[in-house]
């Protein structure tokens, strides 16, 4: 579905070469959910841009649905969704008239713009909103009317970049709930960016981490934890030092503190093993590694923060 070999985007800033993107080859099977990851500045916009033809690669190759970004950039959007962060629809346009309207702008007649605009309207749950204006919705109803006029066109690609930013909780996951759904009936392909580690984690089957305009890791969420985070387990203990040299732990306060991979399978034998031993441990805590310690051990960053920042 993508095809890239050795994309580059370089920007002058005051005379200088800034180079957003360095070299980036990656490749998306038709079905695939990706996350796209990075810390603020990485290169994720300019990629996606260059991606949805906003934006014209310096140097190498980028396929997508099939056509080249650069020879043929109508062609690729025709067939691509996109969704970028700022809204799409016109504010004073009632509901089901922008998304006729955006039907026809992709040629449709008017009946096959209102039969799309009714199946997408059912699919997004906006049914019943159809005379308000696109300003008066929600930011949920808001963002799902995005997402609605991306999908217009029946596009095989969609991208999604930031689409869940400043939404609550709740609207977060029923905007998920409402995109994975879709992507399974009609086996859409999603590439998406986002400052919510927790979102990624949930909902793509694969991660690609970009940072200085470079992939440096692209893997499945427990792939990346195991390769590049571990698990931690405290134990509260009487004699945290003795217990320490039986468990290759270290002291912590009045604890024992344990790296390793697998806490959970670990932790009923090394609690067994203790006991055989006659340690009482009074409470044992498993913190499981996260997507955001694997982003700090690959960055040298935290994205829980600059998203809490967001
Ligand atoms: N039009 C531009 N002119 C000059 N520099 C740019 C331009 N667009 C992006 N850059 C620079 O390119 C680098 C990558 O920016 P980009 O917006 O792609 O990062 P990002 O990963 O999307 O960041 P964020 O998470 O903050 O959106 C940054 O150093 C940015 O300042």
């Amino acid at each position: 579905m993508i095809l890239t070999e050795d994309l580059r985007r370089t920007f002058r800033r005051r005379g200088a070469a800034v180079e957003a993107v360095r070299g980036i080859s990656l490749r998306v099977e038709r079905g695939e959910l990706v996350a796209v990851l990075g810390p603020n500045g990485a290169g994720k916009s300019t990629l996606l841009r260059m991606l949805t033809t906003l934006l014209r690669p310096t140097a190498g190759t980028a396929r997508v649905a099939g056509v080249d970004v650069v020879a043929d950039p109508a062609g690729v959007r025709q067939r691509i969704g996109y969704v970028g962060q700022g809204n799409a629809g016109g504010h004073h346009h009632r509901v089901l008239d922008e998304l006729v309207t955006q039907g026809a702008l992709y040629g449709r007649t008017r009946a096959e713009a209102r039969r799309r605009a009714g199946e997408l309207m059912e699919a997004l749950e906006l049914r019943g909103l159809e005379r308000r204006t696109v300003a008066s919705l929600s930011g949920g109803q808001r963002r799902r009317m995005d997402v609605a006029i991306g999908l217009v066109h029946r596009p095989g690609l969609l991208f999604l970049d930031e689409p869940t930013t400043g939404m609550d909780p709740q609207a977060r996951a029923n905007l998920w709930e409402h995109i994975t759904r879709l992507r399974h009936e009609t086996d859409t392909t999603v590439v998406l960016t986002t400052h919510y580690l927790d979102e990624a984690d949930a909902v793509a089957e694969r991660i690609v981490v970009v940072d200085h305009g470079e992939v440096i890791a692209d893997a499945g969420s427990a792939a990346l934890r195991a390769r590049h985070a571990e698990d931690r387990i405290e134990l509260e203990v009487d004699e945290p030092g003795t217990v320490a040299g039986l468990v290759d732990g270290t002291v912590a306060g009045s604890r024992v503190e344990l790296r390793l991979a697998d806490g959970a399978r670990v932790l009923p034998g090394l609690l067994a093993r203790l006991e055989r031993a006659g340690v009482t441990v009074h409470a044992a805590h498993l913190h499981e590694a996260s997507l955001d310690d694997v982003f700090l051990a690959l960055t040298g960053r935290s994205l829980r923060e600059e998203g809490a920042a967001a």
